[in-house]
């Protein structure tokens, strides 16, 4: 494939073909949204054939990358027949500018007179006024919809989150997310805003942590500077607003942030506020906050269950392009659950280790990385201490969860224990089984299934098992 063939069939040829398999494969929004908004020319000056794919922003050229790139990679081959290298670049200011500044100048033909010499290659430019309005809300691109897996423990906050994305301003205002430490409220936040940012690059949107906030109202105390600092805030669409438990007793802060609040309610402007707890729990802060932040939905995300910290893992792994079989997937969500930042770091740990010793990741690898944490957390739970736990807490007998009684007074509670056995162990269902009267292990997962589904319609037993697994983490 000689250079100039390659570039009649980048741009007329393979890039048309490419376009129109994906427009077959994907969703329609995302076809128009993604790979719409791409050029396509060859990278010359290469010793091998390379095609250059112009992203409008940075935005879209890091969504690209994570999502499509491969796909056109294999759509390159079967259209090339060998693969040629495929690169991503964002256009120089005023307009795409595909090869030139890659070209290296060609000496003069005999009897020319010199040229003056070229002046040196522009770089590519890093960042478009696009990257920078995006730049400005601080968001963090790799946080959206697609990259959050969901499960029981955040389906309902997920769902309002994403109703919020489609109608800023209009349905929950403000949307409150509550939970636990490292559970995906600022992912979730980060998600919201960078749906909005798609359907509308021009929204105002701002994410901010509450110690920023706090910075800000500091400095535009000692710069006297409170007017720009209020029309700036007030000037949003959309206002992200992180970890507010961290607002304690800052009466300042508070202060500024109950107008600000006012003022961008009323305008029916978004705003989407994450704590660890629920609002009436905060420490050190002002009533009529708290009343206000009762005014929209108030959303929790609990700690994610086994098969979906399982799910996490393998999304996690796939963001890093490595291969994690399920039995490495599995003892990693076993051995940390309460908090996926957690669960992340054992994952890169492991992928380190492998790296490190040049070796794959398996199971023995995986073992042997998070030695320390797998002894730390085995010599902690066992499932005597969950059945003793259990049972105190229903006030039954350890007895029973051996026994072969079936009233329901000692039957539930002993389905708990098992649920919460599968949950917090790495047993397995038949070793579950043997402990709880040498049952078999189908009915562990019968267990298992009736606890996980009473949860969702059953208030009360949806709190025991809360409680009961707060209590056994420590
Ligand atoms: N459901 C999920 N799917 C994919 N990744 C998740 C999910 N939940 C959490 N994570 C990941 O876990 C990490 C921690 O999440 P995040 O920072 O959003 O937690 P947080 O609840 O805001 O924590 P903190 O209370 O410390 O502020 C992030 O890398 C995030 O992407």
């Amino acid at each position: 494939m000689s250079h100039a063939q390659t570039a009649r069939s980048v741009n007329q040829d393979f890039w048309p073909f490419c376009l129109a398999r994906l427009e077959q494969e994907l969703p329609a929004q995302q076809f128009n949204t993604w790979i719409r908004a791409l050029a396509a020319s060859e990278e010359d000056g290469t010793p091998a054939p390379c095609v250059r794919l112009h992203a409008p922003n940075r935005f879209v050229l890091q969504w690209v990358r994570e999502r499509y790139l491969n796909r056109i990679g294999e759509l390159a081959a079967e259209f090339f027949g060998i693969a040629p290298q495929i690169e991503l670049a964002l256009p120089a200011a005023g307009g795409p500018r595909p090869a030139a500044a890659a070209m290296p100048s060609q000496p003069a033909a005999a009897g020319e007179p010199a040229a003056a010499p070229e002046p040196p290659p522009e770089p590519e430019p890093l960042i478009t006024t696009a990257d920078l309005a995006y730049e400005k809300t601080r968001l963090n691109p790799d946080f959206t919809f697609d990259t959050l897996v969901t499960g029981r423990a955040n389906d309902l906050a997920r769902a309002a989150a994403m109703q919020v994305a489609q109608n800023p301003g209009t349905s929950y205002n403000p949307l409150f997310v509550y939970g636990g430490v490292g559970l995906g409220k600022t992912h979730l936040i980060h998600a919201i805003g960078n749906a909005v940012y798609r359907a509308n690059p021009r929204a105002v949107i701002r994410y901010v942590h509450v110690e920023d906030y706090y910075a800000d109202v500091v400095r535009a105390y000692q710069q006297k500077s409170f007017d720009a600092f209020k029309r700036y805030y007030r000037s949003l669409d959309l206002l992200l607003i992180d970890d507010i438990q961290f607002f304690n007793n800052k009466n300042r802060t508070q202060e500024e942030f109950f107008h600000a609040f006012n003022a961008l309610t009323e305008a029916r402007k978004q705003i989407v506020i994450t704590c660890d707890t629920y609002p009436k729990d905060i420490q050190g802060l002002e009533d009529r906050l708290i009343s206000r932040f009762d005014w929209g939905l108030t959303v929790q995300i609990e700690p994610p269950e086994l098969e979906m910290r399982v799910a996490i893992l393998k999304k996690k792994a796939e963001a890093l392009r490595v291969a994690v079989d399920d039995d490495v997937a599995f003892l990693i969500a076993k051995n940390l659950r309460s908090n996926v930042r957690e669960l992340e770091g054992a994952l890169n740990k492991v992928v380190a280790y492998a790296r490190f010793h040049g070796r794959g990741i398996s199971l023995e690898v995986a073992k042997e990385a998070l030695k320390d944490l797998l002894n730390a957390h085995n010599r902690q739970l066992t499932i005597e201490h969950i059945q003793k736990t259990v049972a105190d807490y229903y006030k039954i007998k350890v007895a029973d969860m051996h026994s072969k009684k079936r009233t329901r007074v000692v039957a539930r509670p002993r389905q708990v224990a098992m649920w919460l056995a599968k949950e917090l162990t790495p047993l397995s269902l038949p070793a579950i089984g043997d402990a709880f009267g040498n049952r078999d292990h189908t009915t562990v997962l019968h267990a298992c299934r009736t606890i996980t589904e009473l949860r969702l319609g059953d208030h009360q037993l949806n709190h025991d098992v809360h409680v009961l697994t707060q209590v056994l983490r420590g």
